[in-house]
């Protein structure tokens, strides 16, 4: 089944368009799994344990798992996300030549989709999008301050440059699975970006943590009911916040991702 198709069964089953980002930066994992044989492992199942029920989809960055350990941190939680019916986004943001870019696919074995970066051009994308039954979600307008620098470039030729990405992904998406990073922290763009590619799903990073707009992720990250809004670190660390009182701590540390996941879907609702 394509992703997106699969995806919308998810998010219909669960009435959520959550992604629950899974970023477990080793600093900051709590007491309870720093024994574990892999703890960001141990940390990720109870995460995934409490979150579940509201997830419509898991994004773990690849940055918290490129080393031994982590790769198979990496693998078990996959495999444990699929257990629980929830598909993967692997956020890898991979991009290169062609003949590197096809070794890179082969992670889409393992996670049912991908984020890419288009700086290298349409070849550099191909692998990625051959794989017809999987997401590829085109880094477009970032989240973060520094996206502006490269990505608002007004082109000779009218638009800026993120335009001109929307532009090329609609026609990269020739088997239906192309799909666009939008920052939540850039609402107006959200909403120029959904007028030039009207049914292409966005990726939308950046409520939570990094104080984006929750609305705007929903009105204008949706492509028929069909759109992610990621939060991590203000679910995955929502226990960091203290004792709510009466629970034993893992109970109460985990618990709090689950209220964090839970009041994520509520509020994203409210605009669906
Ligand atoms: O591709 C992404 O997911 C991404 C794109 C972007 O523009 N901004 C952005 O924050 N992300 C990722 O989304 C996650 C955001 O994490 P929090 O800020 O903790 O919610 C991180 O894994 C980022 O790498």
């Amino acid at each position: 089944m394509h992703f997106f198709a699969r995806l919308g069964e998810r998010i219909e089953a669960v009435d959520s368009v959550v992604s629950v980002g899974l970023d477990p930066d080793p600093d900051r994992l709590p007491p309870s799994v720093a024994d574990a044989d892999l703890p960001r492992w141990s940390f990720n199942r109870r995460i995934i344990d409490a979150t579940h029920e509201y997830a419509a989809c898991y994004k773990p960055n690849a940055a918290f798992y490129e080393d031994a350990d982590g790769w198979r941190a990496l693998e078990e939680t996959i495999a444990y996300a699929h257990g629980k019916d929830v598909p993967v986004l692997l956020d890898a943001k991979r991009g290169d030549i062609g003949n590197t870019a096809r070794q890179y696919a082969e992670i889409l074995d393992m996670a049912d989709a991908i984020t890419a970066n288009p700086y290298m051009g349409q070849d550099s994308l191909a692998p990625f999008l051959q794989r017809t039954d999987k997401g590829v979600f085109v880094l477009c307008r970032t989240s973060n301050p520094g996206g502006s620098d490269l990505q608002d470039l007004e082109l000779d030729d009218g638009g800026t440059l993120y335009e001109r990405v929307a532009g090329l992904a609609a026609g990269w998406n020739e088997y239906g699975n192309v799909g666009l990073v939008v920052g939540a922290t850039n609402p107006d763009e959200l909403e120029e970006i959904r007028e030039i590619v009207p049914d292409i799903p966005f990726l939308v990073p950046g409520v939570g943590a990094q104080g984006g707009d929750a609305e705007a992720a929903v009105e204008f990250g949706l492509a028929d009911g069909v759109g992610l809004v990621n939060s991590s670190r203000g679910i995955i660390f929502a226990g960091e916040n203290g004792a709510r009182g009466g629970e034993p701590p893992e109970e109460e540390y985990f618990g709090a991702a689950g209220r964090a996941a839970k009041r994520l879907k509520r509020r994203l609702n409210e605009f669906r």
